[in-house]
């Protein structure tokens, strides 16, 4: 109903107990509410929030344009609504250490479960797009540093993300890896990483939980989950996959009611109204109406 049962502590403690089991944390990119329900009534492990994402949905490129402010409300309305934990894009933590130390705080009072903060210099690009330039490793290692010493719930989950792969190679990811690894990361993102040796190379590296991105149109092949259980990658994220579908479906239905006068055509691919408000809990709404309104206070005729 209004938001999920669990609380965020028990949430970040479900995540945590997810990467220290064998076995692969599946999270979906939500681009609204509504779409993490559906993430969790498909039997996934975990919702993401996806900067690019949520970019996009403002009509902005994923260029470091959003605000802390539109991430946290975004991230907050997202994770209230499931059971399940949600890991949020925090792009390079909006700014300085001191920011970093903040947009944790933020994000955990938005109860997320989690957020990767990334090694690129502010304004960051796309993790797919050349051009990237990655700060020194010096000053990643202080942003993460300001991260982990910022968290105030120990089971808040940290996920370093390092972007050099396309800028400086496989091998400055590996050190990278394991420097943030040291630094106190509690999952690693090597972003942009080709196909299944170089997730196995880093896999041998290093100790921590890896995180696998699988965005389409980018530099990565898109690798089954059942490869990358076998790779011992812990979590996956396809994080701007529902965005992409449901747009190509807005752009077909714009067409055919531009063309043909009427969205008739397409009323048998749509969600029904019931399918609707079966993932809203309409029941729940009307049970707690029942219970308040019929067994409470009567008025006297
Ligand atoms: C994972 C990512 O950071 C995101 O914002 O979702 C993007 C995804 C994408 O642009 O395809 C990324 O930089 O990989
Ligand atoms: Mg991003």
């Amino acid at each position: 109903m209004l938001h999920s049962r669990s609380t965020p502590q028990a949430k970040r403690q479900a995540l945590r107990a997810g990467l220290s089991e064998a076995g692969l944390l599946r999270l979906p990119g939500a681009f609204s509410p509504l779409a993490a329900r559906s993430i969790e009534r498909a039997g996934f492990e975990g919702v993401y929030v996806s900067g690019a994402v949520l970019s996009a949905d403002l009509a902005l490129p994923d260029v470091g344009l959003t605000t802390l402010s539109e991430v946290a409300g975004r991230a907050q309305a997202i994770a209230r609504v499931t059971e399940l934990p949600t890991l949020v894009d925090a792009d390079t933590g909006f700014g300085e250490p001191l920011n970093t130390a903040r947009t944790i705080q933020i994000l955990e009072d938005a109860g997320v479960a989690g957020c990767h903060i990334e090694d690129q210099v502010n304004p960051k690009r796309c993790g797919h797009l050349d051009g990237k330039t990655v700060t020194p490793l010096p000053e990643a290692l202080r942003r993460l540093r300001a991260a982990v010493n910022a968290r105030r719930d120990p089971s808040f989950v940290i996920c370093a993300r390092t972007d050099v792969r396309t800028t400086e190679g496989l091998d400055a990811t590996i050190e990278r890896a394991k420097a943030f690894a040291d630094a106190g990361a509690d999952l690693i993102f090597p972003e942009a990483l080709a196909g299944a040796a170089e997730f196995e190379a880093v896999r041998k590296a290093v100790e921590v939980p890896l995180l696998a991105n699988m965005t389409e149109f980018g530099k990565s092949e898109l690798l089954p989950a059942a490869t990358l259980r076998d790779l011992g990658i812990n979590v996956v994220i396809y994080p701007v996959t529902l965005l992409r579908l449901a747009m190509g479906a807005v752009t077909e239905a714009l067409r055919v009611i531009e063309a043909d006068g009427t969205q008739a055509g397409l009323v048998e691919r749509m969600q029904t109204r019931a399918e609707l408000y079966d993932l809203l809990d309409y029941s729940g709404y009307t049970a707690f109406d029942e219970d308040v309104f019929s067994h409470g206070y009567q008025e006297e005729r």
